[in-house]
């Protein structure tokens, strides 16, 4: 973010000229996706030409407090890419969907939808969470059952009940901890990526839930392969010593084998998260923020704690910026204030991020 009052009018200018209606995040400009069928701009920047450059396979995820416009960038940033030549795939596992809204389409059905308008094949896809956690909570009952407490019942490990009540695992399994529906919206989509057929996709962008969730988020890998480790680990100690397991892990795979595959299979998974969301080779996390105060402190909050997760950050989108005017009004006057103010402490917390600067009334970049 150069200088002076951002560059602002300048840049205000050029890009207006540029094309009516573009949106800039970073130092690029893609369409809102009420225009998505307008043609590709003609200026292109640094900054997007290296997020579009290259066939191999990129992840974006873009992140932010509740409302900022992640939805509205994700949608738009798709529609960039597809219409520079990239196959792209974009996903809401926001609890909250708005991904439909955007594209003015249908896609609660939790399956690829195509997107018209841009020039390479755009699908979007709304995971739904709820769903997620109901497989989940799935793979720790037996037959429609009671649920894993009986399950833990069943292996013989009352005894082991202390140590069972130290680790959670009825907790961990009945009621999944915050994070993990979205980790297993991500895993899912993942899963079928790695599919001959969904090979095609370049571009993969997540619009995630708000801040607090994606937090969780990262760190939840962490605690469930830890978690799960202990568990297996302790299923083979008492498997291996006591009677009453062999019948339960006998020759014939009973249910509870298959559980604890499936846990296996869990614990794969949320490693495969954990590693997509910390590789600086592919993926790259985009923090969507507005000018409040509350808003720029969360995001503040978000890439101090993405850095500590090692997770990388190197955009950051200002959205709903007040356009330049000569007839402020009282309240876009002292709103304008904030912005200024907003704007400098963006300037000093994040001053190594790129940063865009969305316009509130007509998506225009106003600065970066
Ligand atoms: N640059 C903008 N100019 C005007 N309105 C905008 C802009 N960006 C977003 N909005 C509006 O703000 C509202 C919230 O946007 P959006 O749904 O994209 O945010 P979100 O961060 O994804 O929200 P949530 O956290 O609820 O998922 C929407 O009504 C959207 O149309």
């Amino acid at each position: 973010m150069p200088g002076g009052e951002f560059g602002r009018e300048k840049k205000c200018r050029s890009f207006t000229r540029a094309r009516a209606g573009g949106v800039v995040v970073g130092d690029f400009l893609f369409f809102p996706p009420a225009v998505r069928s307008v043609a590709t701009p003609a200026e292109t920047s640094a900054g997007f030409d290296e997020m579009v450059s290259g066939t191999k396979r990129k992840y974006y995820m873009l992140g932010g407090k509740g409302g900022v416009g992640k939805t509205s960038c994700a949608a738009s940033l798709a529609v960039k890419f597809a219409n520079s030549g990239h196959p792209t795939l974009v996903v809401s596992t926001d609890p909250a969907h708005s991904l439909s809204d955007s594209f003015a389409q249908d896609l609660t059905g939790g399956l690829l939808v195509p997107v018209e308008g841009p020039g390479s094949p755009l699908f979007a896809l709304e995971i739904n969470p709820e769903k997620a956690r109901e497989d989940f909570r799935g793979m720790s009952q037996k037959n429609g059952g009671t649920g894993v407490k009986d399950f833990m019942d069943s292996m013989g490990l009352g005894m082991l009940a202390e140590q069972l009540g130290e680790l959670k695992l009825g907790e961990l399994l009945d009621t999944p901890p915050p994070g993990l529906d979205e980790a297993l919206a991500i895993s899912k989509v993942m899963q079928f990526l790695e599919s001959q057929e969904y090979s095609m996709f370049t571009r993969i962008i997540f619009d995630t839930a708000p801040t607090g969730h994606t937090l969780r988020l990262l760190s939840l890998p962490d605690f469930l392969d830890a978690s799960i480790g202990k568990i297996l680990k302790l299923r083979q100690k008492i498997s291996s010593a006591t009677s009453a397991l062999k019948s339960v892990f006998g020759q014939e795979q009973p249910p509870q084998q298959d559980a604890v595959g499936k846990l296996e299979k869990l614990r794969e998974r949320m490693v495969q998260v954990r590693e997509l969301f910390r590789d600086t080779d592919s993926t790259e996390f985009v923090i969507v923020t507005i000018p409040t105060v509350m808003a720029i402190n969360e995001s503040a909050r978000l890439s101090a704690s993405l850095k500590k997760e090692n997770v990388p950050v190197k955009k950051l989108v200002v959205n709903q910026i007040l356009p330049p005017s000569a007839s402020d009004c009282k309240f876009c006057a002292m709103k304008r204030k904030v912005h200024v103010c907003c704007l400098w402490a963006i300037f000093f917390k994040q001053g190594e991020l790129t940063t865009a600067l969305v316009c509130y009334k007509c998506n225009l970049v106003l600065g970066t």
